[in-house]
């Protein structure tokens, strides 16, 4: 929960959503259409909390061969990068000489939108498997260092059953979904990694992990080098999971470039979110989850939410997709003194928990 000075500070900016249909990065391709199945239900809990949606926006990967899978995901990666940082208000080629292929993508599609773009929309970025977010959050660096004209890091809030920290080196499935935090670090493809011709748009002394229970050791062994903080789906269960997000928030807000927070449905309970790719046993309850996030949205240093991982093949009776509604009310809703804002209210009761 965020401060009322914070709250205060807070200039409200237009939502812009934007679907990134990638199902390739994983072994099961059905989270493709997760975002088609949960735009209708994400927009009206958007609208319902009183957000002015800019037109969505649509990116899908394209028909490539099934067997590389990493190049699929390295000609989607750049594309919605581009999305991000025009979203975000990166300036068009005009004002600035673009620096790389992804920003100069980025600065010519952006020219057309110019006086939208030059707002800066906050990106909500609904996937899609999860290696959508290594063109989310490089566009967002991207976004950032067009703005400050340095290269600010980031900070990222990485909530997930999953570390995603792989290297094609050290992955024993090789698929791309597994690798998306290592890429944002710095590690692994170039491709990935070196989008845009720079390393490194997370910080590792930012970043943190939250959740985790299903992991490999070389990914484990790559966070542990690099100084990342891993709290555990243990530590969780231990200290609360307000306490936990609370301290993730607390380190990931410090970075110089603002910070991110990427969601990956599994992070829940399969009891709970039956409709993702990769289920692992156990996870965040969802009602103190849901309270946790209320309001962030407003956060001045929040640069962008995305919410990965849907697959609609999987769910049962909308269950996932409903708490993937309530989450994103609760996250986007309106502020209110108590933490028991209508937003976490309305959110808890769209998920039958009650008030
Ligand atoms: N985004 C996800 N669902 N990642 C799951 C990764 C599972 C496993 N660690 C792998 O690398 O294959």
């Amino acid at each position: 929960m965020i401060s009322e000075r914070e709250f205060a500070s807070r200039t409200p900016r237009q939502l812009q959503l934007i679907a990134a249909e990638l199902g390739e990065g994983a072994q099961r391709t059905g989270c493709k259409a997760g975002p088609r199945a949960l735009l209708p239900l994400l927009a009206a809990a958007l609208r319902e909390a009183g957000h002015g949606l800019a037109p969505m926006r649509l990116i899908a990967s394209r028909p490539a061969p099934a067997d590389d899978k990493l190049t699929t995901v390295a000609d989607f990666v750049p594309r919605l990068a581009a999305v991000v940082a025009q979203a975000a208000g990166a300036p068009c080629a005009a004002s600035r000489p673009p620096a790389s292929a992804a920003s100069s993508a980025s600065s010519a599609s952006s020219c057309a939108a110019a006086p939208a773009a030059e707002a800066g929309a906050f990106p909500l970025v609904i996937g899609g498997d999860h290696s959508c977010a290594v063109g989310t959050w490089s566009g967002m660096a991207h976004a950032v260092a067009s703005a400050h004209g340095a290269r600010l890091p980031l900070g990222l809030v990485w909530i997930d059953a999953h570390l995603d920290s792989h290297t094609p080196a050290t992955s024993e499935s090789g698929a791309p979904h597994g690798m998306p935090l290592a890429a944002l670090l710095g590690e692994g493809d170039p491709r990935l990694a070196a989008l845009g011709g720079w390393r490194g748009k997370v910080s590792a002394t930012h970043a943190v992990v939250v959740g985790a229970r299903s992991f490999e050791a070389g990914e484990a062994a790559l966070l542990a080098r690099l100084g990342v903080r891993v709290i555990d789906a243990v530590e969780v269960a231990a200290r609360g999971v307000s306490a936990c997000l609370a301290e993730a928030r607390g380190i990931a807000r410090a970075a110089p470039g603002g910070y991110g927070i990427s969601l990956d449905l599994d992070a829940f309970d399969p009891l709970d979110a039956p409709g993702v790719g990769s289920p692992a046993p156990g996870g965040l309850p969802v009602r103190a989850t849901i309270d946790a996030l209320a309001g962030l949205y407003r956060d001045v240093r929040l640069r962008g939410f995305e919410l990965v991982e849907y697959n609609p093949a999987l769910d049962v009776d909308d269950r996932t997709a409903r708490l993937a509604s309530a989450l994103i009310a609760s996250v986007f809703g309106r502020m209110s003194r108590s933490t028991r804002g209508p937003g976490a209210a309305g959110a808890r009761a769209a998920v039958g928990l009650g008030a």
